[in-house]
């Protein structure tokens, strides 16, 4: 069941095996798979508001409305980020339930935005598990649980998705939805086109088999034209119905407390001026806030670097200095061209009547282009192993078939175009950065937000792999399959390096996958803040299951590996209650 206000919950006098904290992407997994037995009792603690009812959450292509400065967003901002000339950018992250799975839009196309579903590749999982000395995180024992999380779905027209994915590699009796667009569109053929005329860009029938380098169809995660979240999927009515399963929404952890000697008892607030309420739970309390609201928690609770808890008048609990760091996230650039055509998202952004039959048509059919996110394709490359800035850093991919940079391809721009033109999008990210950065307080003022640090661009690497990774963009637009279509690119007028890196710096932000802060290590390393079992060193009675877990950050993006973490958990987190 769903509570809105915990007057209802403590009515019925419950006590609780396990409570999760936040209902996000990996939190509604372990709420649903520990809630399959019917012995044990849940209670998922959400911050945010319910995402039932709300459109521009449902409709796929409707959510550049979720976020940001929204009700369902927590609207942080970064510090002034050095490698991106002191800018502070948006920072979003969902504030509902579903978490960021609810809100995965940020891709601003007036009525497009993308619901991504990439895993990553084999080496990228085969890195977890060598760092933290467990075989369990390596891709192949992770397989089961990918096509576990997955139910393959048809796309929204129904068209022969033949040649498009490997039916080998996906899971068809899941609970997240994947499938391909369903509505097709008209630079599609041009895409597959230009990966046989181009060196470089293979054609990948799958980019989730684990060997993602090369171009490919995009996965996303929609059935029947409506976005499928972890709360329209993990949650479902036939799930929200078991009798031990419950959801209380506005319900804001501010700390998790220890008590006899176990940190089993959280605090949390629903009225933002009002006394902070307590539960506790008789087995675990699963942090699962995310990447900036666990660590957020954790260090708030006094469990972090005591001396800088200290200094800000946080009382230490537990010494574990690594909470807050090591995080990573995904530098973008969005990079346009002007084209040669009047087919592309645009036309019906810059046409009132024409965005109403869009709509029209979503809502009597559930097809049109409202099914789908904007980009049709992506593309998943390396820059050359030998390039010197490898000699003197390092190479930050997890290895020879791990990219280092995406394309994702669209039929139009992305952000909010301008008034006039049409346009064709070869947005370039930095998926394998060596750049880390920190989540770390100022205050001891519990409904504070944190600082965010991604430090983007704060890798020479990363700055070098971002120029090359604009090169290859410009690079694929000049394949015969673009001929007579694109014209000039939007905004970029840079022709050396310096200027493709002033153009970089001034212009490049997030693609929102933040990860790392709460990271594993080896059972017996002073490092890391969770064992490999995600139960955190030191303590009693408390894990943590969401993407401020992972070590390394995958070559993807992210909600994928939020799925696989949370579907391991919850076996993990089983076993030791049998
Ligand atoms: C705008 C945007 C677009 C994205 N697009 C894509 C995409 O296209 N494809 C893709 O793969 N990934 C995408 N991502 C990334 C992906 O959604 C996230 O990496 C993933 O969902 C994170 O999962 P999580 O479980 O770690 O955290 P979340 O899903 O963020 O869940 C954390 C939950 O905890 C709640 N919470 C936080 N603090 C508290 C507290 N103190 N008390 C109670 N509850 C709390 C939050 O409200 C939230 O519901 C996007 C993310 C954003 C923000």
């Amino acid at each position: 069941a769903i509570l809105e206000n915990v007057a209802d919950l403590n009515a019925l006098n419950l006590t609780f095996d396990f409570i999760v904290v936040g209902g996000g992407t990996a939190g509604n997994v372990v709420a649903n798979r520990l809630s399959e037995n019917p012995n044990h009792k849940i209670l998922v603690l959400e911050a945010g508001g319910s995402n039932t009812g709300v459109l521009d959450i449902i409709v796929p292509s409707f959510c550049r409305e979720a976020t940001p400065n929204t009700a369902q967003d927590w609207n942080y901002t970064t510090t002034p980020q050095v490698g991106l000339n002191g800018r502070s950018i948006a920072h979003n992250r969902g504030f509902v339930l579903g978490g960021s799975s609810s809100v995965s839009k940020s891709f601003i196309v007036e009525h497009q935005y993308y619901m991504v579903y990439t895993r990553g590749s084999k080496e990228d999982f085969n890195r977890w598990a060598a760092v933290t000395e467990d075989d369990g995180w390596s891709w192949d024992n992770l397989l089961p649980y990918m096509t576990k999380n997955e139910i393959w779905s048809p796309p929204a027209d129904n068209h022969n998705t033949a040649g498009k994915f490997d039916p080998a590699v996906h899971g068809f009796e899941g609970i997240t939805a994947v499938s391909l667009s369903g509505f097709p569109t008209p630079i599609d053929s041009r895409i597959i086109a230009a990966t046989s005329e181009l060196e470089g860009y293979p054609f990948n029938l799958d980019m989730n088999s684990g060997n993602p380098i090369g171009v490919g169809w995009g996965q996303l995660t929609v059935k029947d034209g409506e976005r499928s979240s972890s709360a329209t999927s993990y949650l479902a009515s036939q799930f929200l119905g078991r009798p031990n399963l419950y959801v209380l929404l506005n319900a804001r952890v501010t700390r998790v407390l220890e008590t006899s000697g176990a940190v089993r008892t959280v605090e949390f607030v629903q009225d933002l001026n009002g006394e902070p309420l307590t539960l506790t739970a008789t087995k675990e309390v699963i942090l699962s806030a995310g990447s900036i609201g666990t660590p957020n928690i954790l260090l708030h609770s006094g469990i972090g670097n005591s001396s800088t808890l200290t200094t800000l008048g946080i009382q230490p609990v537990h010494n574990l200095p690594s909470v807050g760091q090591n995080l990573s996230d995904h530098t973008l650039l969005f990079l346009s061209f002007l084209v040669n055509s009047t087919n592309t998202f645009e036309t019906a952004v810059h046409n009132a009547t024409l965005a109403a039959e869009e709509f029209a048509q979503w809502n009597t059919s559930r097809t049109g282009p409202l099914v789908d996110n904007p980009l049709s394709h992506i593309g998943w490359l390396r820059v050359p192993n030998n390039s010197p800035v490898f000699e003197q850093f390092g190479d930050p991919s997890a290895g020879p078939n791990t990219p280092h940079f995406e394309l994702i391809i669209a039929n139009g721009m992305i952000p909010p175009p301008p008034p006039e033109g049409n346009f064709l999008s070869v947005v370039p990210v930095v998926v394998s950065p060596a750049s880390r950065g920190s989540v770390t307080l100022n205050t001891n003022d519990l409904l504070a937000d944190p600082l965010i640090n991604p430090n983007h661009l704060g890798s020479e690497v990363d700055v070098f792999i971002m120029r090359e990774a604009v090169k290859s963009a410009v690079r694929f637009t000049t394949a015969p399959a673009w001929d007579d279509y694109v014209l000039s690119a939007v905004g970029l007028n840079a022709t050396t390096d310096a200027e493709i890196d002033a153009f970089v710096r001034a212009n490049a932000a997030t693609i929102y996958h933040p990860v790392g802060t709460a990271s594993m290590s080896p059972r017996s390393a002073a490092w890391g803040v969770v064992d490999p079992d995600l139960r955190v060193k030191g303590l009693t009675g408390l894990r943590v299951v969401d993407l401020s877990v992972v070590p390394f950050i995958p070559a993807a993006h992210t909600q994928a590996a939020a799925y696989i973490i949370g579907e391991r958990a919850s076996d993990l987190i089983k076993e030791s209650w049998n």
